[in-house]
């Protein structure tokens, strides 16, 4: 099945949480799961906050490019359109805000998932929560806007 980031035209697919052609990013991949959508992301030990836990930088990352491939999937889902179709929905981060709520251990796999909370115009609302094991240690929402031409370089 491909996720949502495979689906990002070539020239928006550099990033470094999200982008397939990122060879040093992190690659997360992002899927639908009913209304929700879910990541799953192993950290590595050179993910470390303190010895045992995760980078809360790390976690805000995967929070933010889980978020922002949720926007674009929930856009052309609203549209009922494939996200293959053309033109590209493209969303940056207008604002992301995470709360820290436990210490995240360093070796389970982690899930974010995702959920859509309002769009509006070119702005898409989106809530997430981080879980090691099971327990929620981490809860995030963005503020994704469509990318206006000025991003492009
Ligand atoms: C398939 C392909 C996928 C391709 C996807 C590619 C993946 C890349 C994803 C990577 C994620 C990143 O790291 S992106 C990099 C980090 N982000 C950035 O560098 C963004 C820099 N900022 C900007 O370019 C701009 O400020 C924007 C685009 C965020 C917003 O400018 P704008 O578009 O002119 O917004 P504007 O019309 O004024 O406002 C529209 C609505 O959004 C709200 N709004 C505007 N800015 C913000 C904000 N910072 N925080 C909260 N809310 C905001 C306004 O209140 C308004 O709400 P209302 O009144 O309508 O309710």
């Amino acid at each position: 099945m491909q996720a949502f980031q495979d689906f990002y035209p070539e020239n928006v697919a550099h990033c470094y949480g999200c982008g397939r052609l990122n060879a040093d990013g992190h690659q997360i991949k992002t899927f639908w799961d009913g209304d929700e959508t879910v990541t799953r992301f192993q950290p590595k030990p050179e993910h470390t906050a303190i010895p045992g836990f995760v980078y809360g930088g790390l976690l805000a990352s995967l929070i933010d490019c889980h978020c922002t491939g949720t926007a674009a999937a929930a856009m052309y889902r609203a549209e009922n359109r494939a996200m293959d179709s053309l033109p590209a929905f493209r969303f940056v981060t207008g604002s992301l805000q995470v709360s820290y709520l436990k210490p995240t251990p360093l070796g389970p796999q982690l899930e974010i998932r995702g959920r859509v909370k309002e769009i509006k115009g070119r702005k898409v609302v989106v809530e997430a929560t981080l879980y090691a094991e099971g327990v929620a240690t981490a809860r995030g929402e963005v503020v994704a806007l469509q990318m206006p031409d000025s991003f492009t370089a």
